[in-house]
């Protein structure tokens, strides 16, 4: 028989030793320290420290709000579906609207994607709620276009859309805003829903 852990709890704190021991976290606070452990938790790649980028007041912002009752906006289903309710402190609402039988005509509309259009129906929500972009980059570029056409500001933005056409771009651009907005990044073309749920796991609850 092979041996192998079965205990969860165990195989959780062995592989958070584990990031910890193998990652370079030095240059983070130990708020977004954390965050950073449970994204490469999610991805197995220790060298994402160097692609993390955030502005100084993210974690702690998206925190806040959490804890003050925001809800969640999502890009994709796969993101809403990885955010863990129990962690959540206040049973904040978690949303997605790409589902919405009006997305795809918006869409046509818009002449953007689904995912971009989608934005468009979370309506008052988006003031000071947090957001998770972890799929789509046309869904980040459009929050920043609706932000800089007037929408409300969210508490923070974890901007992590993964991919080849505009990921690294709207993430740059994210980090570059000058809308005032919170956030947290990976520069380049990783990314992607499992990550971003993990961020937003790791800033709704302070257990490991
Ligand atoms: C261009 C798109 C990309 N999708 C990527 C990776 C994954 N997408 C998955 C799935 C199931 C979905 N992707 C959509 C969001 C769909 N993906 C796109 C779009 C065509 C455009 C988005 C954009 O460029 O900004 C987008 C459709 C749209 O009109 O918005 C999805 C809605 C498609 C669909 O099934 O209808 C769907 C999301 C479902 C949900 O969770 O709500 C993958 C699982 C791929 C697969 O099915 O094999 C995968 C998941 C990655 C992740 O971790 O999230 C890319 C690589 C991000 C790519 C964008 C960049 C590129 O370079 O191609």
């Amino acid at each position: 028989m092979t041996s192998y852990v079965k205990d969860g709890a165990e195989i959780y704190r062995r592989s958070f030793a584990t990031i910890r021991a193998e990652a370079d976290l030095a240059r983070f606070p130990s708020d977004v320290a954390r965050v950073v452990v449970r994204m490469i938790h999610a991805c197995g790649m220790v060298d994402l420290v160097s692609d993390v980028d955030f502005s100084p007041h993210a974690v702690r912002d998206a925190r806040a709000a959490l804890l003050a009752g925001a809800p969640i906006l999502c890009d994709a289903q796969m993101v809403a579906a990885g955010v863990t309710r129990r962690r959540l402190p206040a049973d904040n609402e978690v949303v997605c609207a790409l589902g919405d039988p009006r997305v795809p005509e918006l869409a046509a509309e818009l002449g953007t994607t689904r995912s971009a259009a989608a934005l468009e129906l979370w309506g008052d929500k988006l003031a000071g709620a947090v957001v998770a972009i972890g799929n789509a980059p046309t869904a980040l570029f459009h929050l920043l276009d609706m932000i800089a056409a007037g929408a409300p500001r969210p508490a923070a933005v974890l901007g992590v859309p993964v991919g080849f056409i505009g990921a690294a771009e709207s993430k740059d651009a994210l980090a570059a805003n000058d809308l005032g907005v919170e956030y947290l990044v990976v520069r380049g073309r990783r990314g992607g829903s499992a990550m971003t749920a993990a961020a937003l796991n790791a800033i709704a609850s302070e257990d490991e």
